[in-house]
């Protein structure tokens, strides 16, 4: 059986990759223990500079696998796949110290969807598209969508997605602000991947500090971010990177960051 989610580092990148295409990459229990036990690797390993969290075939994610899911609703607890997949997912993408992208290469819904606005930056096909589900399927929300898509455009907006699931295509969440960058569907793996690539040879201490800083100015008043982009700007500031990074624009030169 193919591995269904790949996982590779080269170069301080960490490529995760959903692999079940011929399912719309679905995330069946495999695939959930899978993908959280790949993004918690990669947030833990000093070598992972950033990753890359993007799929394989026509679908980025369409969410919770629905074959699977109807089998265990006659069990007990059918749902303790949040606690133990989902919320440990969102986690890592978004605890991480460092950058996660998303390359959106089709269509994201439910959980999927929540992946994908769970990362700090999202490149994405134009011929993608976001569908929240959730309410199709008679459920809630899960995977962070409840919290990042009403930040992301608006609480409004995001009841309407929420309440009338439709397919948004890309070019329509691009004009919401839910991408970061559109691409020819050709161009893609190379574009999501030359985004990431940039970021791991970045400064990764001033960018867990910018995505820490940005995390808790969300849930705090303007005088405790404040008083936290102190703290987090006195560690970047005595990081080699930023003195590498100094240096080097004296110099009118491009830096080389060591990533500490
Ligand atoms: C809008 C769609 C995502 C894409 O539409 P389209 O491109 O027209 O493709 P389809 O023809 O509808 O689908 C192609 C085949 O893929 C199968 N499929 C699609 N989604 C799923 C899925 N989630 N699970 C299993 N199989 C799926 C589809 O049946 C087709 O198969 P056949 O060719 O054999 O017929 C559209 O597909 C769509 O709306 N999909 C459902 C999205 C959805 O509801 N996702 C789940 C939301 S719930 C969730 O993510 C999280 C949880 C968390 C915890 C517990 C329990 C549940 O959910």
């Amino acid at each position: 059986m193919a591995d269904t989610v790949l996982y590779e580092v080269s170069d301080g990148l960490a490529t995760v990759t959903i692999n079940r295409p011929d399912a719309m990459n679905a995330m069946n229990t495999e695939a959930k223990v899978a993908l959280r036990d790949a993004l918690q690797a990669a947030g833990a390993d000093p070598a992972v500079r950033a990753v890359l969290l993007t799929a394989t075939g026509r679908a980025f994610c369409v969410g919770q696998d629905l074959k699977e899911h109807v089998r265990s609703l006659t069990g007990e607890d059918a749902m303790r796949t949040v606690r133990e997949h989902y919320n440990p997912i969102v986690r890592a993408i978004t605890g991480m110290p460092k950058p996660v992208v998303a390359g959106v290469n089709g269509v994201a819904a439910g959980a999927g969807f929540g992946f994908a606005l769970a990362a700090d930056y999202r490149v994405v096909a134009d011929t993608a598209s976001f569908n929240t589900s959730f309410a199709g399927v008679a459920l809630s929300a899960d995977s962070g969508l409840s919290w990042t898509l009403p930040r992301l455009i608006g609480a409004s907006r995001a009841a309407d997605l929420m309440l009338f699931p439709r397919s948004l295509s890309a070019a329509e969440a691009h004009e919401l602000g839910l991408v970061n960058r559109l691409v020819p569907a050709a161009d893609l793996a190379a574009e999501a991947e030359r985004t990431a690539r940039a970021l791991a040879e970045g400064p990764t201490l001033a960018y867990a500090s910018i995505k820490e800083a940005m995390a808790y100015g969300s849930g705090h008043t303007l005088a405790q971010a404040l008083e936290k982009e102190d703290e987090l700007q006195t560690r970047a500031g005595a990081s080699e990177d930023h003195r590498i990074a100094v240096e080097a624009f004296l110099a009118k030169e491009k830096p080389k960051y060591v990533g500490r």
